[in-house]
Formats: structure tokens, sequence, C-alpha cells
């Protein structure tokens, strides 16, 4: 496999709907978190690790929702914090916090073996070829950094945690942001119009874009679908190989 013609240095992918299936993310860890929240928290609750995240939880208006949306109180502090974060991942929710507690709450079951990282049958050969081409890879997702190394490193293709230079989470801000992106080149210490950002999600597509990266929307199996108008916009693949047949405008 060859490069087609593009300048870039780094490739930047995002995880879910573009190196890992929508359905592992919702049907496997977001179950997997919402199970194991109050066990993670009880244990955890005089942690000073715990007590921020429990205290930058109930700072968002979505706390005071949850709490009116009530019917009978908890005894347990530990339990109406995990009924919360369960309400959160339900409307998948991207906050730090909540990211952060995914990413705790998942480590035991990378461990264990209980969970292996999703990833589709054409990335570690992709990352692979990146790599020998000089390119760096890094990761931009709303999972958090301990997240994304565990999901790559306990993966189903086994370790790609050595392929992966970088890593962003929103940390660095939304998604949906240009100075997201921004923020990233420059952190790289690379012009942003030498990164190539992977992604399913248009609107962070059009974010990337605006901060004048090369962008490319991702349509693996499950993805939402795009519309004729994204779909002009942007150059779409259906995998990772295929972006080494294409002609970039
Ligand atoms: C790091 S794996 C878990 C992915 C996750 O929690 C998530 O919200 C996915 O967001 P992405 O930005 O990768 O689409
Ligand atoms: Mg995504």
């Amino acid at each position: 496999m060859s490069l087609p013609d593009l300048t870039a240095k780094v490739v930047l992918v995002d995880i879910e709907g573009t190196t890992t299936s929508i359905s592992f993310v919702h049907d496997v860890l977001f179950p997997y978190a919402k199970k194991n929240a109050g066990d993670y928290l009880q244990k955890t609750w005089r942690t000073d690790e715990t007590k921020q995240i429990v205290t930058d939880l109930q700072q968002y208006l979505e706390f005071t929702e949850y709490m009116e949306s009530l019917e009978s109180p908890y005894a347990e502090t530990h339990k109406l914090i995990a009924g919360f974060v369960e309400y959160l991942i339900e409307r998948d929710l991207k906050l730090t916090p909540l990211k952060t507690l995914q990413g705790l709450i998942w480590a035991k079951g990378y461990e264990t073996g209980e969970l292996k990282g999703h990833v589709y049958e054409d990335v570690p050969q992709a990352f692979q070829t990146w790599r020998n081409a000089g390119l760096q890879i890094a990761v931009y997702s709303s999972g958090s950094v301990a997240a994304q190394k565990l999901i790559f490193q306990h993966s189903i293709a086994g370790d790609l945690l050595p392929q992966l230079s970088a890593h962003f989470d929103t940390h660095v801000g939304h998604k949906q942001q240009s100075e997201s992106y921004t923020k990233i080149a420059l952190s790289l210490a690379v012009e942003p119009q030498h990164v190539l950002f992977l992604t399913d999600v248009p609107g962070e597509a059009v974010a990337a874009r605006d901060a004048g990266m090369l962008t490319i929307l991702l349509q693996r199996p499950g993805n939402a679908p795009l519309t004729e108008e994204q779909e002009s916009t942007f150059v779409v693949i259906k995998d990772f190989a295929a972006l080494h047949t294409i002609k970039l405008p």
C-alpha cells in the first residue's frame, strides 16, 4: 500500500465509528461502566481522585435535572452518584469527569480480560503502513486518554499502543470546536495542514477543517448515514485501506 498525495505528517484518528465500532462502545463499554459504577465508587469513595470526579460531576446542570427527576432519595451518596453516572451514560453525554470515571472503571475489565478493545481489521495494517511511511499517529477521542490507551493496548488485534505517539481527550476542548484542533496541532508542533484527521462525525470534520486540517470521513458499518451534502463536502472512505487508493482534492 502506498499513501495518496497528501502532505500529512500526522494522522489523527477518532475512535468510536473510526477505528472501533460504535456498537462496541455502546453495547459493551457503556453497559460495563453502568454495571460497575456503584461498586467502583463505593470502593474508591475516599480517594482524592474519586472525590474530585464527584465534585466535578455535580457542577453540571444535568445534575440538577437528574436530582429533580428522582422520585425517592438515595440513602447513600455513592449510590446517588452511580445513578447519575448511569443517567449520563444513557444520554451519551461526553462530560470530562464522566469520561475520566469510565476509563477508571474499564481498567479492571481490560485487566481481567473481560474487555478486549474492538478495532476494525484494517486498523493494525494501516497503523503499520503509516508508521513505515514516517507518519506519526495520534488519537483524539471524547474517551479519556487513559481509556484510549486501554482500548489499543488490549485490542483484539494485540497491543497497538506502541504505534501511537500522542493522545488527546476533552481536556483539550470539545471535538466540534475548531480551537481544539488548533491546540492539538500546536501541541504536536506541526502546522494544521500537515495533520490528516479521520472521523465519523461531520461536525468534528468541519471543526478540524476550519482549523486547517485535512479531513476525511469514515462510513463504517453501523455509523450514522451521511447526507448528500456531507458526502459532497468531504472525502468519504469505508475503511482505512481505502485511504491508500483515493486521490485527494
Ligand atoms: C476511548 S474508548 C471510549 C470511547 C468513548 O467513551 C466515547 O465517547 C467515544 O467518543 P469518540 O470521540 O471516540 O467518538
Ligand atoms: Mg467518533
